[in-house]
Order: structure tokens, then sequence, then C-alpha cells
């Protein structure tokens, strides 16, 4: 298939401004009601609204594909950053399919974007008006909250999908792979319409520590980094072992049992070895925990290893940017499995679903080739067409000694997190 591309060419802006703002709005309630763009963690990050350029792309070289398209596009504007930090200046949101080569991922070039990092807040405006008239906020209410949820199976009801776990389990015990991340939808419909605005605030206040994201209708709150570069550092945050959180002493012995589960750390095991392939040719120096830690979240418990890097002044291909440098790493154990060309073939088999842009690549890129990624878990795809539905997505790493029913039960944790924003 050979690479696709919707863009609006004559919608770029000349000119980009960014000011430093002297007091610090809380990101995710500047946002509209309509095309929300965030990633925001503890009250900092980026959040954006407006489209001043857009590109959808698939087919085999996408990824390479939207990198010349930025490179041409913030080559070509006429920028006024007097901040000059990470962020600053022309920023691109993106969105990339799980399978960049068969599925769409999606670009979007803010007319707005509101950032903060370090205690700084600035504004940056595409286009010829003062950014600061731009922050009068958006005047729609917010709708009232759902008072009735109904869930529907995805692709496969429960029972079907533990016969795709036991499936893979013994697929791994013939020898063909060591991993596979095997993953479920759930629909939802309200009994009104989904509110972006109060499903983000609500994600961030319920998971501080993890990074709550929304591009073209994909939202989510990820506990995992796939990428960040800054300059030459890169540092990921590595998640693969999971243990559902109890009460009490219960709490505690179940942290401890994941830290010592042989299971749980073969399955990290192989997440932090697929990174660590894929970036090593890029980078002078990579740094590897000894072993895991563990990340805890409200809802479940996750083994966690943060590696970091030097990236190499020149590398495979050149200067490789941060879009080559996910390009190489996704998709990681940590989604697909071990190695990565079986374990495709069998989620596609087993799962019976597209998975879209969940387990894809989300963040945003500047100019200077500064951006973070993370992977679009604990999500879910709201409905264009019925903004009353949408669909969830969770799935676990399956390995020798998986159970099925353990497993169904992880994913109902990880559905969790955005069930609690929808319902609270
Ligand atoms: C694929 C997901 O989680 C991944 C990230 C952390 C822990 C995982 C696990 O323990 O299976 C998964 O590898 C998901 O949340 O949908």
């Amino acid at each position: 298939m050979t690479a696709a591309a919707v863009t609006s060419p004559d919608a770029v802006a000349p000119a980009v401004t960014t000011v430093e703002l002297p007091d610090s709005p809380g990101l995710l309630g500047l946002l509209p009601s309509a095309g929300a763009l965030s990633w925001v963690r503890r009250g900092e990050g980026l959040v954006g609204w407006g489209e001043a350029d857009r590109l959808e792309v698939s087919g085999p070289g996408a990824l390479a594909e939207a990198a010349a398209w930025w490179a041409d596009r913030s080559a070509a504007l006429d920028v006024d950053d007097t901040v000059r930090v990470p962020g600053s200046g022309p920023v691109v949101f993106a969105s990339i399919a799980f399978d960049p080569a068969a599925g769409t991922s999606v670009f979007v070039v803010p007319e707005v974007v509101v950032g903060r990092r370090d205690g700084v807040t600035w504004l940056t405006a595409a286009g010829d008006a003062d950014p600061r008239d731009l922050l009068a906020g958006d005047p729609t209410p917010l709708p009232p909250a759902p008072t009735r949820l109904r869930y529907a199976d995805g692709a496969l009801d429960p029972a079907s999908w533990c016969g795709a776990v036991a499936g893979a389990v013994r697929r791994i015990g013939d020898g063909d792979l060591a991993k596979v991340v095997l993953a479920r939808d759930l629909l939802v419909t309200a009994d009104v319409p989904l509110d972006t605005r109060r499903l983000l605030a609500r994600l961030a206040a319920r998971f501080p520590d993890c990074w709550t994201f929304a591009v073209d209708g994909l939202l989510g709150a990820t506990p995992e980094l796939l990428l960040r570069r800054t300059g030459r550092q890169l540092s990921a945050r590595v998640l693969a072992g999971t243990a559902p959180r109890g009460a009490g002493a219960d709490d505690e012995r179940l942290a401890a049992g994941l830290l010592a589960s042989a299971k749980d750390l073969s399955e990290h095991r192989l997440a932090v070895d697929s990174l660590v392939r894929a970036l090593d040719p890029f980078c002078t120096a990579l740094s590897v925990p000894d072993g895991p830690s563990l990340l805890t979240l409200p809802n479940v418990r996750h083994l966690a290893s943060d590696v970091t890097g030097t990236q190499r002044r020149s590398g495979p291909g050149g200067r490789a940017g941060l879009l080559d440098l996910v390009d190489a790493v996704h998709p990681t154990a940590a989604v697909c499995g071990t190695p990565p060309e079986l374990a495709n073939a069998l989620i596609s088999e087993l799962e019976d679903m597209d998975r879209g842009r969940y387990a894809g690549p989300v963040g945003w890129l500047d100019a200077r080739g500064d951006g973070e990624f993370g992977l679009a878990l604990r999500c879910a795809q709201l409905d264009e067409q019925d903004p009353r539905t949408a669909r969830l997505f969770a799935g676990c790493g399956i390995v020798a000694g998986s159970v099925p029913a353990a497993e169904l039960a992880e994913t109902q944790s990880k559905f969790a997190a955005f069930q609690a924003a929808l319902e609270s």
C-alpha cells in the first residue's frame, strides 16, 4: 500500500508567535468542547485547540512521510519565540496507528497552544492575532454528567477472549514465540453526549502520574512513556508486568508478589530488551536499570524501568529525528510481543479487532525536534458520529504460564481507569 496523505497546505499560517504568560491557568481548564489536544502530567505539558494544519497518513513509510511534512511545514513558518524551551514555538500533536502501515495516523498543528514547563507558562498562536486575545476560554457550559452508562462487548466476549489467550499460551508453549500482547475492546453508550473536557479533567485528577492525552477523539491517561527527546537526551518509561491493587496488608502482599513474580519479570524483561535493541544503534550511551521498580496507580501496579540515553550526533540514516526514533522503537514488546513479526501476526489472528490508534505512539513534537511520545493506553476512542458512545481498550502481555481468567481480570482493572472518568 502506498502512503496516502490528506493535507490542507493553504491553511498553514505564515506567522507563529510564542509569548510568556504572567499567570498560570490550569491547562486542561482552557480546552474548548471540540477539537481538544492534550499532553499533560502533574499540571505541566501542552494543550492545544483549533487546526492550522493537519496530516492523515498511512502505508509503508508513513512516519518518514510525516517527518518530512513537519520539517517542511515548520521550516516555512515565520517564528517569533521568546520562550525557547521544548514545546514552545510551532508544535504538532500526533496520534500514530498501532500499525502505521495499515492504520491511519493523525498529525494536528493547533491554532493555539498553551504550555507549561518548570513553572513557566507560554502561549503559542498561529496567525496574526495577538496571542493574549486567544485565552477567552470556551463559553459552552459543560453538559450534565452521564447518569446511565450501557456497556457491550466489543469484538470478542470475555469467554472468547479467554479462548484467544489460551490459544496464545499454547503457541508460546510450542516455542513459536516468547510473548504476545492481546487486547480487547468494550463499547460504552451514555445517556448524554460525552464531554472531552470533563473526561480529561477526571483522568488527570485520578492519575496525576500519567500523561493525560487527547488527539482527534482518542483520549486517555497513559502511564507509559515510549520516548522523550530533549536535545540529544532520550528517555523512556517501559512498563510490563501488572498486579491488581488490594486493601491494606493485601496490597503490600500483591506488590511484593509482583516484584518476585518470574512470569511478570520475564514479561517485563522482554519489553525492556525490545526498546534497548531498537534504540542502541542511535545512542552513544544507554542506561538501563538492573531490575524494575514498582509504579503504583489507583487501579493497578506495574513493573517499570526508566531507560535513558544520549543520541549519536550521526547514526543510521544520518541524524535521526524523533519520529524516526519512534518508528524504530515501535512496537515494543510492551504492546506487541517477541519476536515482533510473529506477535503481530498472532495479534491479527486472535484479537479479531482493529486496534486503530490504541497502543500506538501519542504525543507532540516541536520544530527543534524535541518532543514526547507515550503509548496510547488506558484510553477510549470517542465516536465521531454518535457523541454518546466510545470504544475502550485494554490489553495484557501473555507469556508462558499466563492464566486466561487472570488476564481477563487484568483487562477489567485497566478498563477501570477510563470507566472511573466516565462514571464519577
Ligand atoms: C497493553 C496494555 O498495557 C501494557 C503496559 C503495561 C503493562 C502491561 C502488562 O502488564 O501486560 C502491558 O504490557 C494496556 O494497558 O492496554
